[in-house]
């Protein structure tokens, strides 16, 4: 197996071997370990031919110690303490469990806040940690560390973390699940016994925030239904929103809301009870920060 030794900026038994100089026998391809961290993706793993000479000097400037050098620090409990012990900057880490055995080797742009979060979300499988801080770390750095370290695991125990194996969730984020949006009728076929307005009437009294839009909170169907989504989504609120547009559940809607708000377009924000605006009031609200105060009060 051929090894390059490369620069003393490594420590004295570090060697930077091709990637393409060794697939661990009895593994599957290197390609099938490329995997996700919680807050950057990574390119895949693929076998590649010998690093160049400028793309090596580029690595050795923004390498890490090997994994086996580094200490393990135990992982604590608190937010305080996590801020205390390790670094809010970029880099890679490896989790280990209670056995001492490499989880997850994951990269982040803060690796205090994305270990909390995964202490927070499989606190059994995070008892003691290994912290590589990247310097100057771009994508391409912060990538050729974890691509290091991953590769030094793999070569040591011939198998890969069981969180960075493919199809492997564990440590990604997941994206926090939309609301679904509220429906006034429950269905076209069922005769309503109050008139629309009312059921309107009740809606924006009983919620905080709602917004009638064209199409759905997660797909809107219109560029100004989707601007007011983003600008409510961004300021973190609580929301409800209607889809003027769904003829099934919310039949009559469109025209009725606008003579119950005399205003003649969509999207429609109610704060409370009462129109606040359309997308350009919503939008120009927004920019002078005058929003954020109108919907937490
Ligand atoms: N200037 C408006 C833009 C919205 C707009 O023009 N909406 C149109 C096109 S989506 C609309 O709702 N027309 C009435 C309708 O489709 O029933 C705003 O600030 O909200
Ligand atoms: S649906 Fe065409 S501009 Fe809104």
């Amino acid at each position: 197996m051929a090894a390059i030794n490369v620069s003393p900026l490594f420590t004295s038994s570090s060697s930077l071997r091709t990637f393409s100089s060794y697939a661990p026998q009895n593994t599957p391809t290197l390609s099938l370990y490329s995997r996700f961290a919680p807050s950057l993706s990574f390119p895949s793993f693929s076998l590649r031919p010998p690093i160049s000479t400028k793309t090596r000097s580029l690595i050795i400037a923004s390498a890490v110690k090997n994994l086996s050098e580094v200490e393990p620090i135990p992982v604590p409990a608190t937010p305080e303490e996590f801020a205390a012990k390790f670094p809010s900057d970029a880099g890679v880490y490896a989790v280990f469990d209670q056995n001492d055995e490499l989880q997850f080797i994951g990269i982040s742009r803060n690796i205090a806040s994305s270990l909390f979060s995964h202490k927070t979300s499989v606190p059994e499988l995070c008892c003691s940690v290994k912290v590589g801080v990247v310097n100057e770390a771009d994508r391409t750095a912060l990538t050729q560390a974890w691509k290091s370290w991953m590769e030094e695991h793999i070569e040591a125990t011939g198998k890969v973390p069981p969180g960075n194996e493919s199809g492997n969730t564990t440590w990604v984020r997941q994206p926090p699940k939309k609301k679904a949006d509220l429906r006034l009728t429950p269905g076209r076929h069922v005769q309503l016994t109050v008139p629309l307005e009312e059921l309107i009437d009740k809606l924006v009294k009983q919620n905080k925030v709602v917004a009638f839009i064209k199409g759905s909170r997660s797909a809107p169907m219109c560029g100004f239904s989707q601007r007011v989504i983003a600008i409510l989504e961004n300021q973190g609120v609580d929301y409800e929103s209607v889809d003027v547009l769904d003829e099934e559940y919310n039949c009559g809607l469109r025209e009725t809301l606008k003579q119950y708000s005399n205003w003649p377009t969509f999207p429609q924000v109610f704060v409370n009870g009462e129109l606040v605006g359309g997308c350009d009031i919503l939008t120009s609200m927004y920019e002078k920060g005058e929003l954020a105060g109108l919907l937490k009060n």
